[in-house]
């Protein structure tokens, strides 16, 4: 019989041969397909007719539901292994599903208002390749293509322009919302306030979101992106604090390599690029964003280049951070770049789509993905406990200002505070490391900080410890107002480990 452990080795050491010979054709065919059909929609459609249609077909699902017993929450009817998220969610099966997925349309911009109006499966693709020929962007522009905006409102987003403007949802000006009995209501921070504040980091458990309308701002050309490479942790909290304080800067981030070596980046848009630094790393044959960026530790301090503003914005598509190492680990090859790099990345659903049960339980033992989020004041304290029990390497360090706003997550203090997203995803190298029992202690000390954890990764922590960190009050009082109770989940039963595997 073939041991188990023989197996895992197979699958973990040739899963690329899966994926060049079939994920990266079918990924191909994929984006020319979905490409087409949005022309089409975009071009020879009325949207904001064609999108009361689906709005219409939502609230007939809703109004079906109504007529049942009503003894199975409902939820999107979306399947698990199309969301970004490593685990599966286990609990659509157990409840009644609503099909939102036509409902994936740009439906308008008013260039003069500065907003732009979307539906819900609009991807982060999408809408920088609709926005940005036309000059604009949105302030907080998530780096994986295939992030929905729906996904993201409900659950949480940031980015390296997030010390500046916040997180994702904070550049949000209204969201329109299909509710528990069928009826359409739109909100806003002036409009019924209390439901707008509450949807971030609600996942679901409130309403359909049928459409969301974000603030846009004028976008420049390319952008200017300093690297420092910085020795000591110390070092690093105290220049990254320092740039994140400074609202003269577009985006700023940090990659750490080792616990004494991190490079910090910091970036302005700009229109006029210095040709002699122009570095476009989007391109199929340029190395991996990190791994250039792991370059500047041994190659000088300092240096600066111009770097063309789609290819900054999903510097982290093709590598998936770093992810992709594991699964096709010469993928930086130069041979295999200038052969296959165009095709690259396989897409994330594809991949969730043909992984085997080893493989996922191999991920659960041996890998980590998830964002912690704390104070800036604590960097040093996480980092030092996350070097003792998880030991992953590199660490994405992304500052953001937390803003006091009413909702599930606000600072402790009544004022707007700048806090860090420090990114896990990799193979913990720290002896001891076990994947539940360490999580599960993090979790418990993120809690202490004032800290908290990106949902989509799943908690282990009890329903009542959870509650307190997590501030339910103004979120009970809206479910039981829009009576979710039958008709939703609370977030815990979406987001706790036992449901999502
Ligand atoms: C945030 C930042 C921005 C920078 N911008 C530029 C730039 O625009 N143009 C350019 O040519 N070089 C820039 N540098 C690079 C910097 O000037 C060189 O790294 C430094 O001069 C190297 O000197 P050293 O080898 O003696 O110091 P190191 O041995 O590298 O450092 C000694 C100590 O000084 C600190 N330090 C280094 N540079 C700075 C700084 N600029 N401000 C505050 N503390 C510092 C280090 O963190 C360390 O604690 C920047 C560095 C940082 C950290
Ligand atoms: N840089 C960043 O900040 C990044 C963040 N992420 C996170 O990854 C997650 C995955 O994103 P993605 O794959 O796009 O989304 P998912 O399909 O995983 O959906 C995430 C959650 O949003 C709910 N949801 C989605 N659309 C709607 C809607 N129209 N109305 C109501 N609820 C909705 C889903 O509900 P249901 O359970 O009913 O399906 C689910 O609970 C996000 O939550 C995001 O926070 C991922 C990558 C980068
Ligand atoms: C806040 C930020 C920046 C989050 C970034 C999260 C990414 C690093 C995550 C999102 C989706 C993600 C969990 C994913 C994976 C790696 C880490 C990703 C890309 C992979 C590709 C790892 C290999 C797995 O077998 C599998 C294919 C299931 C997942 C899919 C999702």
């Amino acid at each position: 019989m073939v041991s188990e452990a023989f197996l895992e080795h197979v699958l973990k050491k040739y899963r690329w041969i899966i994926v060049i010979f079939i994920l990266l054709p079918l990924t191909l065919l994929y984006d020319i397909y979905y490409y087409v059909r949005q022309q089409v929609i975009q071009y020879l459609k009325d949207t904001n007719q064609d999108h009361q249609d689906k709005v219409k077909l939502v609230q007939s699902q809703v109004r079906d539901w109504i007529k049942t017993d009503q003894s199975k929450p409902m939820c999107t009817g979306r399947a698990g292994w199309k969301s970004m998220t490593l685990r599966e969610p286990k609990y659509k099966s157990t409840m009644y599903p609503v099909d939102l997925e036509a409902l994936d349309a740009i439906l308008s911009i008013d260039e003069a208002k500065k907003t732009v109006r979307v539906e819900p499966y609009v991807t982060m693709g999408q809408l920088t390749r609709y926005l940005l020929p036309k000059g604009w962007t949105i302030p907080v522009v998530i780096e994986l293509d295939d992030v929905t905006v729906g996904g993201i409102v409900v659950g949480q987003g940031l980015e390296s322009s997030s010390h500046k403007y916040g997180m994702f949802q904070n550049n949000c000006i209204s969201y329109e919302l299909v509710l528990s009995d069928g009826s359409l209501v739109s909100c806003s921070k002036d409009n019924e306030s209390d439901l707008f504040h509450v949807i971030p980091w609600s996942y679901g458990t409130l309403g359909f979101l049928t459409a969301i309308e974000i603030q846009i701002i004028p976008v420049k050309k390319y952008v200017q992106l300093q690297y420092v490479a910085l020795k000591t942790l110390p070092d690093l909290e105290h220049h990254l604090k320092k740039e994140a304080e400074n609202k003269a800067n577009d985006f700023v981030e940090a990659i750490m390599f080792s616990k004494d070596q991190s490079v910090l980046m910091i970036g302005t848009f700009c229109d006029i690029p210095d040709p002699s630094k122009m570095n476009p790393i989007g391109r199929w044959y340029k190395p991996w964003f990190f791994e250039h960026v792991r370059s500047f530790i041994t190659r000088k301090k300092y240096a600066e280049e111009y770097i063309p503003i789609l290819d900054y914005y999903h510097r982290y598509t093709k590598a998936l951070f770093w992810e992709i190492r594991d699964i096709v680990s010469f993928g930086n090859h130069p041979l295999f770049r200038f052969l296959l790099g165009w095709l690259m990345p396989p897409k994330v659903s594809l991949l969730k789509l043909t992984q085997t049960q080893t493989i996922k339980n191999l991920y659960d033992k041996h890998h980590v993905v998830e964002d912690y989020l704390v104070p800036m004041t604590q960097l040093r304290s996480i980092v030092d406990y996350f070097h003792h029990n998880i030991e992953v390497y590199p660490m994405w360090i992304c500052p953001f200002l937390l803003k006091d706003l009413p909702g599930l997550v606000h600072p402790e203090n009544a004022e707007d505070t700048l806090y860090v997203d420090l990114g896990l995803y990799g193979e913990p190298k720290a002896e001891g490391y076990h994947s539940k029992k360490t999580i599960s202690a993090l979790e418990t000390y993120l809690g202490k900080l004032r800290g908290f954890q990106m949902l989509y990764a799943g908690v282990y922590q009890s329903k009542e410890e959870f509650r307190v960190n997590y501030d339910h009050s103004l979120y009970d009082r809206v479910r039981s107002k829009l009576d979710c109770n039958h008709a939703f989940p609370v977030i815990y039963d979406k987001v706790n480990r036992v449901v999502r595997d």
